[in-house]
C-alpha cells in the first residue's frame, strides 16, 4: 500500500482579464455583494447576472447513479461543490509553480500559502453568491489579520490576481473582478464561531498544507452544520488517485477525486473534472483485523505514531500505516482503500471543527463510524474546537468494538509506561 503519494499532472490558468476603467454599480438587488467588485469585464445587467448564477447551479437528478432522492440540502451540495471544485483549481494552479514567497508563517508558526487564503476567498465568494438568500454564517481556517498588513501588499495582490483567474473559468462568474477588499473581506466572512443553534458552513479552505507544500496530498474540506450536527461535506482531493490506494506504492492513473455526502442519501465520489458523475461509495465490509490497513497522518508531529502502531499490533492489523496528508484519509476510508484511520495527537493538541467535519459526515454515510478513543460521537456543536478524549479514530461498524477495545489498552498502558518515567 501507498506510504506516499505524489503530486499529479496540474494545469496553468489562462491570462488576465483587463480591467475596464469605468466601475459598475450595482444596485440594491445584489447590495449584499456590492462590496466584491471592483468593476465587471463587460456591461451585464444586475438581473443578467442573477440569471447566470441561478443557471449555472447544478441540481441532481434521480436517475442513473445519481443520489436520490432530492433532499433537503441538495442546492447547498451543489453549491458547495462548485466552491469546493473551483477553489481546488486555484491550488492545483498554485501547487505547480509553489514559490517559496508564497508561504508565510501564522504567529503559531504553522504555514500559510497564497493559495489557503485564495481557496477560502473563492470558497466564500461562491457560497455567498449561490445561496444569496438568508444570513450566511462560516466558520473557516484562516482570517485576513496578517494580509492586512503593509508587509503583505504583494501577496495580497497575487492572491487577487489567482482568485479572478480562477472565477473567469467559470461561466457564471467569468464577468466577476473582485477588488482586494473583496478578497479581505470574502476571507473574514469565514470568523464565525459556529455552534449549536442555525447553520454554519465549515471550511478548511487547504487542509494538510504541509503535504500541498511538499506536493502530495491536500484537500479542500467543506461542510455544513445545522443546529450543531453535520448535515453535508464535500472533500476536494486533487492528488488523490481515482483508483484505489490500497495496493500501490505509486501514484498511478487519474488523480482528482470530490467526495460528498448529505446526512441520510449516503456517501459519493466523482473525478474533478467538468460533467463527471458521482458514484456511491461504501466503507470496507472486512472484520478480520488481520485482512485490515490503517491510515494516519504524514507528520508524526500531528499524530503518535508509537501509539497507533501499538493500537494496530494489539488489533492484529499486518500491514504497515499508510501515511498521507490531510482528509484525504477520511475519502479513502469511506471508499474502502484501508480500514482504519487513527489521529492520536501530542498532550494539549485542540482539534478544529474544520480538521474533521467534512471527513466524518463522508465517512458516516458511507457507513463508517467516526469517534474519540473514548467511542463517542464527535461534537461538532460546541464552537470553532472539538471537544474530546485525546484521540480521533474511524473505521468500519464490525471492527469498531475491537478497535475501541485495543485503543483503550494501548493508552493505559502508555500512560503507565509514562508514569514510571
Ligand atoms: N500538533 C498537531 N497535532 C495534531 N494536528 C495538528 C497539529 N498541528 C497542526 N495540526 C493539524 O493537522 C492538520 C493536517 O492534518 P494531517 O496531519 O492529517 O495532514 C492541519 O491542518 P492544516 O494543514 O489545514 O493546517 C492542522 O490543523
Ligand atoms: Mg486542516
Ligand atoms: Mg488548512
Ligand atoms: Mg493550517
Amino acid at each position: 500500500m501507498a506510504a506516499r503519494l505524489g503530486l499529479t499532472t496540474v494545469s496553468s490558468l489562462g491570462p488576465r482579464k483587463a480591467l475596464l476603467p469605468l466601475p459598475v454599480r450595482l444596485p440594491s438587488l445584489l447590495s449584499s455583494h456590492r462590496h466584491f467588485y471592483t468593476s465587471l469585464s463587460s456591461p451585464i445587467s444586475p438581473l443578467q447576472l442573477v440569471k447566470n448564477l441561478s443557471q449555472s447551479q447544478v441540481t441532481m437528478s434521480a436517475s442513473g447513479s445519481d443520489p436520490s432522492p432530492i433532499s433537503t440540502y441538495e442546492k447547498e451540495l451543489a453549491a458547495a461543490k462548485k466552491a469546493a471544485s473551483l477553489a481546488a483549481r486555484l491550488c492545483q494552479s498554485v501547487q505547480a509553480e509553489i514559490l517559496q514567497s508564497d508561504v508565510q508563517s501564522k504567529a503559531d508558526k504553522s504555514p500559510v500559502t497564497v493559495a489557503d487564503y485564495g481557496s477560502q476567498a473563492i470558497v466564500s465568494f461562491v457560497l455567498d453568491m449561490e445561496l444569496s438568500s438568508g444570513p450566511f454564517s462560516m466558520v473557516a481556517e484562516e482570517d485576513s489579520e496578517d494580509l492586512r498588513k503593509d508587509s503583505s501588499k504583494e501577496i495580497l495582490s497575487r492572491i487577487t490576481d489567482l482568485v479572478n483567474d480562477t472565477l473567469s473559468t467559470d461561466p457564471s462568474f467569468c464577468n466577476v473582478i473582485l477588488s482586494e477588499e473583496g478578497i479581505l473581506s470574502a476571507i473574514d466572512k469565514g470568523t464565525s464561531e459556529g455552534g449549536s443553534s442555525g447553520r454554519h458552513w465549515v471550511l478548511d479552505p487547504i487542509d494538510g498544507t504541509k503535504g500541498f507544500l511538499r506536493g502530495d496530498q491536500y484537500a479542500i474540506a467543506l461542510a455544513l452544520l445545522d443546529e450543531g450536527k453535520v448535515v453535508l461535506g464535500v472533500l476536494a482531493c486533487p492528488n488523490l488517485p481515482l483508483a484505489s490506494i490500497q495496493h500501490t506504492t505509486q501514484n498511478v492513473g487519474e488523480s482528482g477525486c470530490l467526495f460528498s455526502a448529505i446526512v441520510g442519501n449516503g456517501a459519493w465520489m466523482q473525478s474533478l473534472d467538468e460533467g463527471s458523475s458521482p458514484t456511491k461509495i461504501q466503507v470496507t465490509s472486512t472484520a478480520d483485523p488481520v485482512d485490515a490497513s490503517f491510515f494516519e497522518s504524514f507528520e508524526a508531529a500531528h499524530s503518535l505514531h508509537d501509539l497507533t502502531s501499538n493500537i494496530a499490533k494489539k488489533l492484529g492489523v499486518k500491514a504497515p500505516p499508510v501515511r498521507i496528508d490531510s482528509q484525504a484519509k477520511y475519502g479513502a476510508l469511506a471508499r474502502g482503500d484501508g480500514a482504519i484511520y487513527l489521529r492520536f495527537p501530542h498532550k494539549g493538541y485542540r482539534e478544529k471543527i474544520w480538521d474533521h467535519a467534512a471527513g466524518y459526515i463522508v465517512v458516516t454515510e458511507a457507513g463508517g463510524v467516526v469517534t474519540d478513543a473514548a467511542g463517542n460521537d464527535l461534537d461538532f456543536s460546541k464552537g470553532r474546537y472539538l471537544d474530546l478524549d485525546t484521540g480521533i479514530m474511524a473505521t468500519n461498524k464490525k471492527l469498531m468494538p475491537s478497535l475501541l477495545v485495543a485503543v483503550q489498552e494501548s493508552i493505559k498502558e502508555q500512560q503507565q509506561s509514562a508514569s514510571l518515567l
